[in-house]
């Protein structure tokens, strides 16, 4: 029961480099005091990247994930983190609660990308990866599919709608783990069955 321990869920905000993952982290973290542990700024201020091998990519950067838990795990073990980062299954699942995979329309990315001055190579590389879904799939191999959860994030109005539901989600949970795991024992006798009012629930 290392779930029912921690006072606060640790969610994982993963999807391909542009879809807006940094934004709703940021805001996130602004509203509900959650911390926002940005994998990339972890990296450089534990130095624990190196540049990529592939000449003509020498500004991807990649992350040894070995120290990468190592600076992480004491954070996850007291929950309370918003991890951001485009990679979701190396982060243990007794230490995840949630997982939202970030997604966004292949034109927005392109001009979200283009905006970056992304090489073409990069840049088709991850409009590719979004196409391919790559990290849907990668979240829902590596987690239970009940919690993980896809989130739009093309427009202005989608950072707020996105946020708001991750926080009613968060207030639900703490709801749930608030009495030391006592409700999720109740919840599991009641044969882990869904709240339909659970704002994560999906239907259909
Ligand atoms: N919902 C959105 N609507 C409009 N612009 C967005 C939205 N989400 C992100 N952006 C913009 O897209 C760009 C990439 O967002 P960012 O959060 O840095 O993506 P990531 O962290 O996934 O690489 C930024 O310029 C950001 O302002």
């Amino acid at each position: 029961m290392a779930q029912a321990l921690r006072k606060e869920p640790n969610i994982v905000v993963t999807g391909t480099p542009g879809v807006g993952k940094s934004t709703i982290c940021e805001e996130l973290s602004r509203k509900t005091g959650l911390k926002h542990l940005s994998v990339t700024e972890l990296a450089k201020k534990h130095n624990i990247s190196t540049s990529s091998e592939d000449p003509e990519d020498p500004s991807t950067r990649i992350v040894d994930e070995d120290r990468l838990l190592d600076v992480l795990e004491n954070d996850l073990e007291d929950g309370g983190t918003v991890i951001d980062w485009h990679a979701c299954d190396l982060f243990p699942p007794r230490l995840v609660d949630l997982v939202c995979v970030i997604r966004c329309d292949n034109k927005i990315l392109y001009d979200r990308l283009k905006a970056r001055s992304y090489a073409e190579k990069k840049l088709q590389e991850n409009m590719d990866c979004e196409i391919m879904e790559v990290l849907l799939l990668e979240a829902r191999d590596a987690y239970d599919s009940e919690i993980v959860v896809e989130l739009k994030s093309e427009k202005t109005e989608d950072i707020d709608s996105n946020v708001d539901r991750i926080e009613q989600w968060i207030t639900q949970w703490k709801k749930d783990h608030g009495k030391e795991g006592d409700d999720v024992k109740a919840q599991q006798q009641d044969g882990g069955k869904k709240d339909e009012d659970d704002p994560m629930f999906l239907h259909g």
